[in-house]
């Protein structure tokens, strides 16, 4: 922040008055201040006494600086001997992740005096390597300046490790550098960031994260595929329209997060319907009052809407008809569920849903940024506490496939044909698509998004049209439903399956939350 060159000597006061506005001021802007030396006879003498001013600067903006610093500025208290890991894509979306490491991450590095290593990847898998043996007491943090699927490795090989529940809460940064950037963005979003409107600071914001932040408490997801394969998943996953959309439009990852608008086109022709079986616990914790008072804002707020959700039916209906839609093409219908998976319950509703304003069923509640009061959102956040026993007592992550034992029965389960079985955890899936306003890192929720096969291709491009600001989801079919565990299975033989936006083979997976095990640095 402060480069220093001897030459002249500026007057003290004045040189205060360039580097104090750096310390106080709140927006995210990097500034070189250059101050000019010439007070001493030699260059040497010169360039000693500018030193002395560029570490004061520096001392200044450490956290335990009591006239700038606050206690929760810089988590790290880094040691001559710590140092930070930086993983960088090189192939990462339109290939720009070493360009923005060297200019905009580097200079930042640097000029806080953190020390840190480097490590360009070379494959794919080789962040997964790394992180199944890396020497976890030598590094403070792991930034990753690339997508999301970096990350995805980085959890996944630290996952695969015998100290996994430990290793999960390595300090983790991420800097958008990818096609894909849903977790830098949600941050950036859950954070208020005031730069968040200039996508241009994206990178500049995360690289402050990395050296400024301190490390917050982020859910992960433990994800189990039928064939007995174990995932780490931070931000999505599941199957239908948007998992398509990602994977089949890869071949235009040159144009960045262009390539999902339109490969989305594209989709609102041609639709494909899965025929899935979805079996979920819903989340409690949102109690029912509240709700009634967040339903009845929203009804207020959005009787000027056009597109009113009906009453949604707390059943075994796969999704929620609306007048004009069409009748669903299938019936649910126990009796198909698989042998391979006996225990599904009957869905029953033991509750009193007509309690709803709105006719929402018990958990269920539409989206949108005014739709749940805020002071909800944060004392759910706040108040919840980790509890990995029920893990534990099963071998952790290691625990039996869940597939060998039946569907708990409190679960609930649904069956039909879907345009989309998606499963988010964040509020943004991209830096351009937000799923879940309301979304908080540590909620200890997942939101399962159903769309059912029936919506039309005018509601489809709804959806499609309003990914951008969460109100996709009032569009009418369109179903979220908060859950704290959830098991897909596919009855297709193939198609494309997603966690995280990476592929995984088509079959059943089982998912439930990993509440606040990883921690994420943020400011
Ligand atoms: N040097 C490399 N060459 C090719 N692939 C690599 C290399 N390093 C990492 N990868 C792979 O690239 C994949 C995508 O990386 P990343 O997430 O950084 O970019 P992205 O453009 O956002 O991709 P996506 O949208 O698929 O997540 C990772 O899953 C990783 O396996």
């Amino acid at each position: 922040m402060a480069h220093v060159v001897s030459k002249k000597l500026l007057a003290t006061d004045d040189a205060l008055e360039q580097v104090l506005p750096l310390c106080r001021n709140p927006s995210r802007r990097r500034i070189s201040i250059t101050m000019e030396f010439e007070t001493q006879p030699t260059m040497e003498e010169n360039y000693h006494h500018a030193m002395k001013w560029a570490n004061f600067v520096h001392d200044m903006l450490q956290p335990d600086t009591p006239i700038f610093g606050s206690p929760d500025v810089c988590f790290l208290g880094m040691s001559s001997t710590d140092k930070l890991l930086v993983l960088v894509n090189p192939n990462s979306g339109p290939g720009k992740a070493y360009q923005i490491f060297r200019k905009q991450v580097a200079p930042v590095l640097s000029d806080s005096g953190v020390a840190y290593d480097v490590i360009i990847t070379q494959r794919a898998n080789h962040a997964h390597d790394l992180m199944k043996t890396l020497d976890l007491q030598k590094y403070k943090a792991v930034a990753v300046v690339a997508g999301d699927g970096l990350l995805y490795e980085v959890y996944n090989g630290l996952g695969c490790r015998s100290d996994w529940m430990s290793a999960l809460g390595l300090p983790v940064c991420i800097i958008p550098g990818g096609s894909g950037n849903g977790l830098a963005k949600s941050l950036a979003y859950w954070r208020k960031d005031p730069e968040l409107k200039r996508p241009r600071s994206q990178c500049l914001i995360s690289a402050l994260n990395l050296v400024r932040g301190t490390p917050k408490p982020m859910d992960l997801i433990l994800i189990h595929s039928h064939s007995g394969k174990r995932y780490i998943s931070f931000l999505s996953f599941g199957l239908g329209l948007l998992t398509d959309i990602d994977i089949q439009s890869e071949r235009l990852r040159i144009l960045g997060e262009a390539r999902f608008t339109l490969w989305g086109i594209g989709k609102v022709m041609v639709q494909r319907r899965y025929s899935v079986t979805i079996s979920f616990k819903r989340a409690s914790g949102i109690k029912r009052d509240e709700l009634k008072k967040s339903a009845s804002q929203s009804e207020l707020q959005s009787q000027t809407c056009e597109s009113r959700r009906p009453n949604l039916q707390h059943s075994i209906s796969c999704h929620a008809p609306h007048p004009e839609d069409p009748p669903s093409p299938s019936t649910p219908d126990e009796d198909d569920v698989p042998n391979e998976f006996p225990g599904n319950p009957e869905v029953e509703d033991n509750d009193d849903s007509s309690s709803f304003p709105l006719g929402h069923s018990r958990d269920e509640v539409e989206l949108g940024r005014d739709a749940l009061d805020e002071s909800l959102w944060n004392k759910k956040t706040s108040t919840r506490k980790a509890d990995y026993s029920h893990l534990l007592q099963k071998g952790g992550a290691d625990a039996a496939c869940p597939f060998s034992d039946p569907v708990p029965e409190d679960w609930e389960t649904i069956k039909g044909e879907f345009l989309l079985v998606y499963v988010v955890y964040q509020s943004h899936i991209s830096s351009s698509v937000m799923m879940i306003p309301e979304a908080a890192p540590d909620d200890g929720i997942m939101w399962l998004i159903l769309m059912p096969g029936s919506m039309s291709r005018p509601a489809i491009a709804k959806v499609l049209l309003q990914l951008d600001n969460g109100m996709y989801a009032r569009v009418p079919g369109v179903r979220l439903i908060p859950v704290t565990g959830v098991r897909i299975v596919p009855h297709d033989t193939q198609g494309l399956l997603t966690i995280d936006g990476e592929s995984i083979p088509f079959e059943p997976i089982h998912a439930q939350v990993l509440p606040g095990l990883a921690r994420v640095l943020v400011r």
